[in-house]
């Protein structure tokens, strides 16, 4: 008897309908919006022509569609890096080379409010699946192009209404309700902007990949000075959305993703 191969994971499943997301090489775009939610894909979808389903496993619904001229996928990550890693590495199987998330993040400094719009300059990784990738000193950063773009195309889109944009540095944490209140104090005193959840593992999976990733977020709340994730904020949050998702298409056709 031969002696066992273990498997090779940075080959598997290449050429072929993906495990996790069911999607096929030719299925998708080259740029994909990534919202951790699926029932945010179909408002993605609200923007553009020509939309298609894809596929629907697990927390990963996937939809084409066309706006201005370009095509785009937009793909649910799932909530946390690991189902975040999944579908990048899938999604690059298929054919996909940049990533835009479209989350929802909460602010950790004082002034910023329910719907604001938060750019990611990179990513305090207190996750465990980007640990699993690379050496805790390797930085999550976005593509540097997409990120500039991304914070000039939001402020153009809100000039002139109630919402702020804001670029900076956020945390990436793997357990929403184990953020202590020293926690969250912690990393407004490091002048980290807001908090999310997946955007750590994203920027660390696409550069070991050699693919393109960014964030935008519509602000939930905000951890530091109380905004209640509870309350009537969710039109807000909703709003925010919105903007992030046609900001982030505007990125797709401008920098020709
Ligand atoms: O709304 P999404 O994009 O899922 O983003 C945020 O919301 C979830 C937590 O409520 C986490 O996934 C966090 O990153
Ligand atoms: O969006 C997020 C992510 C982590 N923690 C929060 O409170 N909100």
């Amino acid at each position: 008897m031969n002696a066992p191969s273990p498997v090779d994971k940075n080959s598997a499943g290449v050429g072929e309908r993906q495990y996790h997301i069911a999607v096929a090489p030719g299925e998708v775009s080259t740029v994909a919006l990534l919202p951790g939610d699926p029932f945010r894909v179909p408002l993605i979808a609200e923007f553009l022509t020509d939309v298609k389903t894809i596929a629907h496993n697990r927390e990963h619904l996937t939809m084409t569609g066309v706006y201005k001229g370009r095509k785009i996928t937009a793909t649910s990550t799932g909530m946390g890096c690991p189902s975040t890693a999944i579908a990048v590495e899938e999604l690059i199987r298929v054919g996909v080379t940049s990533f835009i998330r479209v989350g929802s993040s909460a602010g950790l400094q004082v002034g910023v409010k329910p719907g604001d719009l938060l750019v990611s300059e990179g990513a305090l990784r207190n996750d465990g699946t980007s640990a699993a990738y690379a050496h805790h000193g390797f930085p999550a950063v976005p593509d540097l192009a997409i990120a500039l773009e991304l914070d000039k195309v939001a402020r153009e889109l809100t000039k002139g209404t109630n919402t702020a944009v804001y670029s900076g540095i956020n945390a990436s944490d793997d357990a929403f309700y184990a953020e202590t209140p020293e926690w969250i104090s912690e990393l407004n005193r490091l002048g980290i902007l807001n908090v999310e959840m997946e955007s750590s593992a994203l920027y660390v999976v696409a550069r070991l990949r050699g693919v393109r990733a960014g964030m935008i977020c519509s602000t939930s709340s905000n951890l530091f000075d109380g905004t209640s994730l509870y309350g009537d904020i969710k039109t807000a949050l909703k709003d925010g959305w919105m903007n992030s998702i046609e900001a982030a298409l505007e990125v797709a056709v401008r920098l020709e993703l």
